[in-house]
């Protein structure tokens, strides 16, 4: 029998990271090795499961993630597009895997994580619910389909008061599969903001539009407008355990994969769809 993959929780104190804590102790075949906060975090020197809300487990935040890295198997990261690059640079010098959930990165970050998947197995998503990349598959199926001399594409998304980033990891996912249903590339056809006298819609674009406010979860919508008709297609978080979940199967999915650059599509078996 395999030994159960020791994990590390980066960001432990973060919403995310709370909910990846409570996730691992309940979870078969993995096990929380550390749990990491960045320097001058209010949870350093505490117990990670009592953060968490499980009481103590015994592990103690840190901030010294690569001590932690090199005694584990992989590291799972929803932190900050810079924390992420740092951790991706960490991962690769211990030969780990490295789940990375972080949204609003650059294409000079994205480049950074595709190098660091020379030495470590890097599993990236702006989503990494089963449910949102299902819809992303539906979503490039519905664009091949419905023209874009007959049919406009928009991205609407609304999440929580606090969140930093927009658009969402996701609603750039859910465009780049409408993008690839297309044939076209997203960054040459997005519209991400609409303001005062912007005149008509340029047929063959892809719109965002972002909602921010309260508890929201993550709340998205692919609207296929036609004349006379529309198409929506739908996914709302009810819950972070589906993101937390997600994570930990992509974890386990490149335990045993060769180092290299993966998708949550890849960790689903949906890439070729
Ligand atoms: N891909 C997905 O399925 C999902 C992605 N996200 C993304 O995950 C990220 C985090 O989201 P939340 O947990 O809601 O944010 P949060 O702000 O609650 O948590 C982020 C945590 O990272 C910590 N952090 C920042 N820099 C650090 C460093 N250098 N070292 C260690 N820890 C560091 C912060 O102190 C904080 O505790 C965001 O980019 C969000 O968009 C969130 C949910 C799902
Ligand atoms: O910040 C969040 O909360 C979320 N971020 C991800 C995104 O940017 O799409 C995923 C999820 O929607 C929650």
């Amino acid at each position: 029998m395999t030994d159960a993959m020791k994990l590390v929780v980066v960001g432990a104190s973060g919403r995310m990271g709370q909910a990846l804590i409570r996730i691992i102790h309940e979870a078969e075949g993995t096990v929380l090795h550390a749990a990491v906060e960045r320097p001058g975090a209010a949870a350093i020197g505490r117990d990670a499961g009592e953060i968490a809300g499980l009481g103590p487990i015994g592990i103690t935040v840190t901030d010294d993630p690569l001590a932690a890295f090199l005694a584990a198997d992989g590291v799972i990261d929803f932190t900050a597009p810079a924390a992420s690059v740092e951790f991706a640079a960490l991962a690769a010098q211990a030969r780990i895997v490295h789940v990375i959930g972080t949204t609003g990165c650059s294409p000079d970050d994205e480049a950074k994580f595709e190098a660091a998947g020379r030495h470590a197995r890097v599993v990236k998503s702006g989503n990494m619910s089963l449910g949102v990349n299902l819809l992303s598959v539906l979503v490039k199926q519905a664009a091949k389909a419905l023209d874009a001399a007959g049919w406009d594409i928009e991205v609407l998304e609304m999440h929580h008061k606090h969140k930093v980033d927009a658009p969402s990891g996701t609603a750039l996912l859910l465009g780049d599969a409408a993008a690839a249903g297309r044939g076209i590339d997203l960054a040459d056809h997005s519209v991400r903001v609409r303001d005062g006298h912007t005149g008509p819609r340029e047929q063959g674009s892809i719109g965002f539009a972002t909602l921010r406010g309260g508890s929201v979860v993550g709340d998205h919508s692919v609207v296929l407008a036609g004349e006379g008709e529309l198409i929506t297609l739908s996914h709302n978080a009810l819950d972070r355990t589906i993101f937390a979940r997600g994570a930990l199967k992509a974890a386990l999915w490149a335990r045993d994969r060769k180092p290299g650059y993966y998708s949550m599509l890849d960790v689903l078996g949906l890439s070729s769809s």
